[in-house]
């Protein structure tokens, strides 16, 4: 296996130099997109960190008790349902331990379900997952089951150093042998609305084809969604104070005026993000702490920040380094 990955990896290259990066992970327009679709050391604390040494006791309110961590290496603490936080000494620990919950988060839809459908965001997330490009994942984890989308995207080409695809393929995809009819990057020929209608239209599909499961109200469920936070508190493509965060109908939306540049994005939007059976929320670093405090703390805020929002119907697990804990 890690000699096929390594030969998918040299071709990506040898392609890559007499074409854009578009040959290889297609620019969908949905119907090509459809039809390769069907054929195919750890401290773990609450944010009051007594509190998670006492066993059933509440800290502000909030039940906290003893877990043992996805990891392996320490303790996690449980945040009511459904909701872990792990606190890790060091970004490497991070993401040793992010490496190993998706490879078992993979393994289980794969022998499941037949696929794993994984949706990815850009920014610091994709140096978290160098883990998983490692062995012993390389070889173990079965590459071929993978879907792979983005909660979000900057609507500029995919060679472009701001495209969340060209960070994902030189970090992550190009290292491992996903299909690359697996891989779902948006049609990056069109305008920002056009791109999230066609984005839209093949997770329709994919939903059709039982490619990505459904919730119960009918919305797909991703089996996991990678999330990073922006120091603003930031998820996805939805900023804080934006009306965007209150999309209701539309599964992926665009935005023309992101405060963070580039301004043209689109993204998914909360009722697809929090129909997630399981969502990892990725946060490193003392310039974040503020946000995950206010999502984590005990404390009130007046305004509800993107974060905060993310509540999916599945598992929610944080992943901190202990700096981005360091308030709690
Ligand atoms: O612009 C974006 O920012 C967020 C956070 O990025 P980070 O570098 O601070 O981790 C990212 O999750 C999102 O996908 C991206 O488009």
């Amino acid at each position: 296996m890690a000699s096929s990955a390594f030969h998918f990896s040299t071709s990506h290259r040898t392609l890559r130099s007499s074409s854009p990066v578009r040959r290889l992970h297609r620019t969908p327009s949905y119907a090509s997109l459809i039809s390769q679709a069907a054929a195919l050391k750890t401290l773990v604390r609450s944010p009051d960190f007594r509190g998670v040494s006492v066993v059933g006791k509440k800290a502000g309110g909030i039940g906290w008790r003893r877990k043992a961590s996805v990891a392996g290496a320490g303790m996690a603490a449980e945040r009511g349902e459904g909701k872990k936080v792990n606190v890790f000494d060091s970004e490497e620990d991070l993401a040793v331990a992010l490496a190993k919950y998706t490879a078992d988060l993979a393994d289980k839809f794969s022998k499941t379900r037949g696929s794993f459908t994984v949706v990815l965001s850009g920014g610091s997330l994709i140096k978290s997952l160098r883990k998983l490009v490692e062995p012993p994942y390389l070889d173990s984890v079965n590459w071929s089951t993978w879907h792979v989308f983005w909660v979000d995207e900057r609507v500029v080409p995919k060679d472009h150093d701001d495209s969340n695809y060209k960070l994902a393929f030189d970090g992550f995809l190009s290292k491992v042998p996903i299909l690359p009819g697996n891989v779902y990057s948006i049609n990056d020929a069109l305008p920002a609305e056009g791109a999230a209608d066609d984005y839209e239209i093949c997770v329709k599909h994919l939903v059709k084809s039982n490619v990505i499961s459904v919730s119960e109200s009918g919305l797909p469920k991703f089996d996991l969604m990678l999330l990073g936070m922006g120091p603003d508190g930031h998820v996805a493509s939805l900023f804080p104070g934006h009306p965007l965060v209150n999309e209701k109908e539309k599964w992926v939306t665009f935005i023309k005026d992101s405060p963070k540049p580039p301004p043209e994005r689109i993204t998914f939007t909360f009722p697809v993000i929090n129909s997630s059976a399981y969502v990892a929320l990725v946060v490193v670093g003392a310039g974040k702490a503020g946000p995950v405090h206010a999502a984590l703390g005990n404390g009130q805020n007046s305004d509800v920040l993107p974060v905060q929002m993310v509540s999916p119907a599945g598992e929610l697990a944080w992943f901190l380094d202990k700096e981005a804990a360091s308030k709690l």
